[in-house]
């Protein structure tokens, strides 16, 4: 399988308004597969753009001015982003890419359980499979994201935040997707309850072999559960190292300013227990 998973070259987003904001400029970004990538930078910089924007989600004024994007797919085909037509590209993000909002999830239906969100799902894009194979796998989800397969008959209101964070979770897993897209994932949860689904993500990247591009504010965070991260400054990349390097080198000035900013950083017992 190829190291890579995903080739940003020179990518670059227009928000085309009364004043034109240039949101990215001239990205290019190698993303391994199976890593933890984090996506740093102070509120604005354009890191949801440049996620939304490689997966062609953004509407207008968004403009893409240039780039391209190339997906390496685990089977060895080489899938040329740009190059997909509509229906090739609603395929193609179900299969190969799911996403996880801050607030996921509050977007479950109130009125349907656990299990039949789940399953529906599985009917809308496996549609070859049996009731009794969607049932098992729904199932299997909810016990491998530590929610419990008694839950499948459970409404959303029936579970707390954390759990109904980590459903979603189960159904960004349930096609095996290559890459997961995590914007702000857990922001809304209490510390502890994050940092366990955190822990549980990365087991999972591990068990699964999927990315993670994981858009957050809060730097700390990213220093404990990246592999790498992308510090994003005024819609460019200024550094991407280890997250350990980040660390303990910060090479752009910026860096060490939004490290500066983060008080828990400098307490003695520092921030990374990986
Ligand atoms: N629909 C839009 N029209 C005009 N400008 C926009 C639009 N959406 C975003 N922008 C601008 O593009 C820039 C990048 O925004 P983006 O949301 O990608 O940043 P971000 O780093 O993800 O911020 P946050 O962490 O607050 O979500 C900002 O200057 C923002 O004001």
């Amino acid at each position: 399988m190829p190291e890579t998973l995903m080739s940003i070259k020179d990518f670059s987003v227009l928000y085309d308004v009364e004043t034109p904001v240039e949101a990215v400029k001239h990205v290019s970004l190698e993303l391994k597969r199976g890593e933890i990538l984090g996506l740093a930078g102070e509120s604005g910089c354009g890191k949801t753009t440049l996620a939304y924007g490689v997966q062609r989600l953004l509407k207008p004024p968004a403009v893409i001015t240039s780039g391209s994007v190339h997906f390496h797919d685990a089977g060895g085909e080489v899938i040329d982003v740009n190059a997909l037509d509509a229906e090739a590209m609603r395929v193609f993000r179900w299969d190969k890419i799911s996403m996880v909002f801050q607030g996921a999830m509050n977007a479950l239906n109130p009125v349907a359980t656990i299990g039949a969100q789940l399953d529906d799902v599985f009917r809308i894009h496996r549609p070859g499979m049996t009731k009794a194979q969607r049932r098992a796998e729904c199932a299997d989800l909810l016990e491998i994201v530590a929610v419990g397969k008694d839950r499948l008959r459970s409404y959303p209101h029936e579970l707390s935040g954390g759990m109904r964070q980590r459903v979603m979770i189960a159904m960004a897993l349930a096609l095996r997707p290559q890459l997961m897209v995590m914007d702000e994932p857990t922001t809304a949860l209490d510390v502890l309850v994050q940092r366990e689904i955190l822990r549980q993500i990365s087991e999972l990247r591990h068990e699964f072999g999927f990315s993670v591009v994981f858009i957050t504010h809060d730097l700390p965070l990213l220093l404990e559960i990246s592999d790498r991260i992308a510090v994003m400054r005024s819609g460019e990349i200024v550094e991407l190292s280890g997250a350990r390097e980040l660390w303990e080198h910060p090479r752009h000035d910026y860096t060490r300013t939004l490290l500066a900013s983060f008080p828990r950083l400098t307490g003695e017992k520092g921030v990374l227990q990986r």
